[in-house]
């Protein structure tokens, strides 16, 4: 679409606001961001985490980098352009969820400090908790989950996050967890014991 069809486009009010629909379903909408190298722990946790919000009775959402890929995403590869509209997207889909008062919660390598300042930008300071799944390469590389290391390694996948591509860490998340060290159950007390003041509704 060239800019001057964007010019032609004009947004639209809605009669029922998003604080409408915080209200109805008692709870402040949230995106959680799960952020690592590949094996490092995002998809555990954040289903991990998803699990006990629901469980608790909240309104959530998972988006995970690999179900996005396979959809939505799935014109997307891995260069730099192509990880960065792929964050973009995501960024606007997690907006709408929270929009309509859902808590999101997302796991994507997201190896740009750029690109999520950009989502942190987006949705509120206040709404993006970032949570640095931290493990050493060392480790992803031992875990190999998916054994998409040992095809970096021979040569089979190009641009792959800490082989060939870069991973800059967060310098201030909300939470670091070190997923080497720490338990999975460990990681959850701490994630859930961290964000439940965030989540409470106060009227
Ligand atoms: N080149 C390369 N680099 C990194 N990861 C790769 C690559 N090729 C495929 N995969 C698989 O894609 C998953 C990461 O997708 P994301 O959307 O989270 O990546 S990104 O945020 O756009 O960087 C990632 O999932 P996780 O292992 O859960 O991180 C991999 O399964
Ligand atoms: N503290 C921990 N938190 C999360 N995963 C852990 C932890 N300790 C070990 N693991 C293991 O590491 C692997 C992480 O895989 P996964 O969650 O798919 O990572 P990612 O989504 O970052 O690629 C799983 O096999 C998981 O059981």
């Amino acid at each position: 679409m060239s800019k001057n069809q964007v010019n032609n486009v004009f947004h639209q009010d809605f009669k029922i606001k998003p604080i409408d629909r915080q209200k109805r379903l008692n709870q402040k909408p949230l995106l959680i961001w799960f952020t690592g190298l590949s094996g490092s722990g995002k998809s555990t946790l954040a289903n991990g985490t998803e699990q006990r919000l629901f469980q608790n009775g909240y309104h959530t959402f998972l988006l995970d980098g690999d179900n996005i890929r396979k959809g939505l995403n799935k014109d997307l590869g891995f260069e730099k352009e192509d990880r960065n509209e792929n964050l973009r997207r995501i960024a606007e889909v997690a907006k709408l969820m929270m929009e309509a008062g859902l808590i999101v919660v997302a796991a994507f390598i997201s190896p740009y400090r750029k690109e999520r300042e950009m989502i942190k930008e987006l949705v509120g300071e206040d709404r993006f908790l970032e949570i640095f799944v931290d493990c050493p390469l060392e480790e992803c590389e031992e875990r190999d989950v998916k054994g998409l290391y040992q095809k970096a390694r021979k040569g089979l996948i190009k641009n792959f996050t800490g082989i060939d591509a870069p991973y800059e860490a967060p310098q201030k998340p909300f939470l670091q967890l070190p997923t080497s060290d720490w338990s999975k159950e460990e990681c959850l007390d701490k994630i859930i014991g961290s964000i439940k003041e965030k989540i409470t509704w106060i009227a």
